[in-house]
């Protein structure tokens, strides 16, 4: 295994949007259940927050706008509370493990800045910082979500942060590489680029994801699967990033997006917002499905 397997304990920033869902989702469930399988976990957890299916499905529909968007742009959705964001990304997240674990016996999850044993879990990005920074995307969702579920720690692939920026990038590839070789990861035969089956990508209020920011010539990188940058313009400033054809190549994306200061961007990709030049978030066009994740706020101008 590279060394890009291994995971530390550490001893909190606040989580990344695209997290906080699932954490609460899960974190509520995963203690007292942990050889369970999701859908059962979601189900006591739409208990815990007191809500039947029926009234679930009522909630679901009666508060989720419909959104008419470009075809290229995916599914949209909508909803009034986090609560019910969450419960929503953590049915799509349950379910797809669930189809793609029967088929596949491996589940590659790839999150930004629950638990069976098929999951395999990585990061687009990561700031190179040690893993008990609280800077470390790594350190976040270990002490908020990975640590709460029954994940094998081998099973987590965290940086090496024993290297520079350019080391942990390298090494990040190459362990990507020996996952592929072994068929833990996909490798999708349009791109030749490894298919994660799941990405969960929050984007920034200047339309970055991952560590591509508008304008950063890494945006534009064709050959690399994972590369690094040392001027980050979000702090840190040395960070590794999957390149845009490895996340494009994936089976299926996720966009979460919440609060009003993303929503001048949110409008530009989605609405009929002002033209300028190309954001790092309109050129997500993966080859499987793309849901975005709104909350009100997000949505407030579409
Ligand atoms: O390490 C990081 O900073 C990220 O991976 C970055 O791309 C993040 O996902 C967006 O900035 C949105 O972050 P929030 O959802 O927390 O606003």
């Amino acid at each position: 295994m590279a060394s890009c397997a291994r995971i530390l304990h550490p001893t909190a920033r606040s989580l990344p949007n695209c997290l906080i869902p699932l954490c609460r989702s899960f974190s509520l469930t995963f203690p007292s259940a942990v050889a369970k399988p999701l859908p059962y976990l979601l189900r006591q957890h739409q208990k815990v927050i007191n809500l039947d299916s029926k009234k679930l499905d009522f909630r679901a529909k009666a508060s989720m706008a419909g959104v008419s968007t470009k075809k290229s742009r995916g599914k949209v959705q909508v909803f009034d509370s986090e609560e019910e964001l969450a419960v929503s990304l953590a049915k799509y997240v349950a379910d797809l493990s669930d189809k793609v674990g029967k088929e596949r016996n491996a589940f590659t999850v790839v999150i930004s800045g629950g638990s069976l044993s098929i999951w395999h879990v990585f990061w687009v990005d990561e700031r190179v910082v040690p893993k008990n920074n609280p800077e470390s995307n790594y350190f976040l969702a270990y002490n908020d979500f990975l640590s709460k579920i029954p994940i094998p720690s081998g099973h987590v692939y965290a940086i090496n942060d024993a290297l520079s920026a350019e080391g942990a990038a390298d090494d990040y590839e190459t362990c990507i590489k020996h996952l592929v070789k072994s068929g833990t990861i996909g490798l999708s035969e349009a791109s030749g680029f490894p298919k994660f089956d799941l990405m969960l990508l929050g984007m920034g209020p200047d339309g970055h994801v991952a560590s591509l920011f508008p304008g950063h010539p890494l945006a534009q990188e064709s050959e690399k699967w994972v590369t690094f940058i040392e001027d980050s313009p979000k702090p840190p400033p040395e960070r590794i990033t999957f390149t845009f054809p490895v996340i494009n190549s994936s089976a299926h994306l996720a966009l979460v997006v919440a609060g009003s200061g993303k929503a001048d961007v949110v409008h530009t990709v989605l609405g009929d917002g002002k033209k300028h030049d190309t954001l790092p978030v309109q050129l997500v066009l993966p080859e499987g499905g793309l849901t975005w994740f709104l909350d009100k706020g997000a949505a407030s101008k579409i």
